[in-house]
């Protein structure tokens, strides 16, 4: 579960983000919406104790991130717009790097059943990094989530630059990890995506988060034209 209280970060007299309340619940997955500077990754990186808030607090399963971000960060994984991984290692070798630094030791045959689960195809998985495309790189970024066990999902504009299929096979995957109990917070520029696959989705302005909306009570063209009046 991810709760802000009163969640500001402020730099000098900007306000990049002002007194944010929200809680995703297990299982839930909340999109974030809202023009470049609204405040949707100060949010993200917040939670992810990269930045530390200027007032309130941002809490995972309970724990404050400001207080105990080694711990919270055991909980969480995360996925950027890019997926930074090592391009000499293969996607197995990443995977076993990545989970064994969160304290993972897994077998050749379970780590490769994370890969496939995170839909990666079985002849990417022993090639290199380096060839693989950007769609490719999130899969592995996914099976890190997976072997990570991890129960808050992080994801700061996954799906821009990936091919509709990708983008598709993508927002299956997160909902397959919601319906597992993992809590998601996702910042996008997709409407149609943030409709499709978000249980609830958030409008952001200038640092303020002014909608909040069911996905089940609108439809993609209502989200675009609230969205449009909104920012
Ligand atoms: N390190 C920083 N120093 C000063 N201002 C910052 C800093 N980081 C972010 N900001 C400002 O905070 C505001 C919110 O930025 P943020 O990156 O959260 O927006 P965003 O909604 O993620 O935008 P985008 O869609 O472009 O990714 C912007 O006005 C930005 O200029």
């Amino acid at each position: 579960m991810l709760t802000a209280k009163n969640l500001s970060k402020t730099y000098g007299n900007h306000t990049a983000l002002n007194r944010l309340n929200l809680t995703i619940q297990a299982g839930e997955i909340f999109a974030l919406l809202g023009q470049n500077g609204a405040g949707k990754t100060t949010t993200i990186n917040l939670f992810l104790g990269f930045i530390s808030p200027s007032s309130g607090s941002a809490n995972i399963n309970g724990i404050s991130v400001a207080d105990n971000a080694l711990e919270t960060k055991k909980h969480l994984a995360y996925i950027p717009e890019t997926v930074m991984l090592y391009p000499n290692l293969t996607g197995i070798e990443n995977l076993d790097f990545f989970s064994a630094l969160a304290g993972f030791s897994y077998s050749k045959e379970q780590l490769k059943s994370f890969l496939s689960k995170a839909g990666l195809q079985e002849t990417a998985h022993h090639q290199d990094l380096g060839g693989y495309s950007k769609g490719m790189r999130q899969k592995v970024g996914i099976a890190i989530a997976i072997a990570k066990n991890a129960k808050v999902l992080l994801l700061d504009e996954p799906t821009s630059g990936l091919d509709p299929k990708a983008s598709n096979e993508f927002s299956d995957i997160i909902k397959e990890l919601s319906a597992n109990g993992t809590a998601i917070l996702m910042a996008t520029h997709d409407i149609f995506r943030a409709k499709e696959v978000a249980h609830r989705i958030g409008i952001m302005k200038e640092g303020n988060l002014v909608s909040v909306i069911d996905a089940k009570d609108i439809s993609a063209n209502e989200l675009e034209q609230l969205y449009l009046q909104t920012v």
